[in-house]
C-alpha cells in the first residue's frame, strides 16, 4: 500500500512514499517498538564479526561488553596475526597431521580478549555464538569476565566443553544460553545506497 499522508503519532499528517507495510510499529508518543534490546544487539554484533572468518565450516564472533553496556572487545576465529591464512590449512580432518586448523586458528573468544580497548574485562559479559571451549575457558577466567551468553552448546558432548563448563562453574561464571527476540534481522545497505548504478568499491 502507498500512501500520501499518515499520521506522525502526533495527529500530524506527513507527506511520505513510505509503504505503509514498512512503517515501523510505533509506541502512542511516536517512538517505534521494533529496536534491538541490547542482547539482541551485541548478539548481532557478534554475529557481524563472525562474517570475516575464513574458516569454511564454523565462523565464530565475540563481543565482549562492560557493566555500561560498552562494547570492549570484538573476535572472530582467525589465524594469529602476520600468519597467513592462505597459508595456514582449514582443514577439519587431514593425513597430515600438522595440516588441520586446530592447530593454527585462535578461536573468536581468545580474540576478543587480547583485542581488547580498556585496561581489562573485569566484571564483563561476553557474548558468543558458541559455547567457549576449556582453552577459552580459562582465558574468560584469568580475564575477569562473569557472565558467557551464548546461543548454540552444539559441541556439548566434547570433552573440551565439559571441561570448560566445569571450570566456569568452579570460577561461579554465569553462563546464559540465550535466544534472541529478533530471530532475523536483515543488513540494507540499498537504502542508503544514493546512485545504486554508479558503485565504487574498495576492498580490504
Ligand atoms: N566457542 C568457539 C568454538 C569454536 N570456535 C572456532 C574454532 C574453529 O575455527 C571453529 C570450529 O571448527 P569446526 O570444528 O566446527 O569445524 O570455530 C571458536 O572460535 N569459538
Ligand atoms: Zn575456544
Amino acid at each position: 500500500m502507498n500512501s500520501d499522508e499518515i499520521d506522525d503519532g502526533h495527529g500530524q499528517s506527513l507527506n511520505t512514499s513510505i509503504e505503509i507495510d514498512q512503517l515501523p510499529i510505533v509506541s502512542p508518543t511516536g517512538k517505534r517498538t521494533d529496536y534491538l534490546v541490547w542482547w539482541d544487539y551485541f548478539m548481532s554484533i557478534a554475529y557481524i564479526v563472525s562474517l570475516r572468518s575464513k574458516d569454511p565450516n564454523t565462523r565464530v564472533g565475540a563481543c565482549i561488553v562492560n557493566d555500561e553496556n560498552r562494547i570492549v572487545g570484538l573476535g572472530y576465529n582467525g589465524m594469529p596475526n602476520n600468519c597467513s591464512d592462505d597459508e595456514l590449512p582449514w582443514y577439519r580432518m587431514n593425513n597430515d597431521p600438522m595440516k588441520i586448523k586446530y592447530l593454527y586458528v585462535c578461536h573468536a573468544e581468545m580474540n576478543a580478549i587480547l583485542n581488547k580497548n580498556s585496561y581489562d574485562c573485569k566484571n564483563c559479559t561476553i557474548f558468543v555464538l558458541l559455547f567457549p571451549c576449556n582453552e577459552c575457558a580459562k582465558m574468560i577466567i584469568q580475564a575477569g569476565i562473569k557472565r558467557v551468553v551464548y546461543l548454540s552448546d552444539k559441541y556439548f558432548n566434547d570433552n573440551k566443553f565439559k571441561a570448560s563448563r566445569k571450570l566456569f562453574q568452579m570460577a561461579n561464571i554465569e553462563l546464559i544460553q540465550y535466544t534472541p527476540k529478533q530471530r532475523r534481522i536483515v543488513i540494507d545497505f540499498d537504502q542508503f545506497i544514493d546512485n545504486k548504478n554508479n558503485i565504487t568499491t574498495t576492498s580490504s
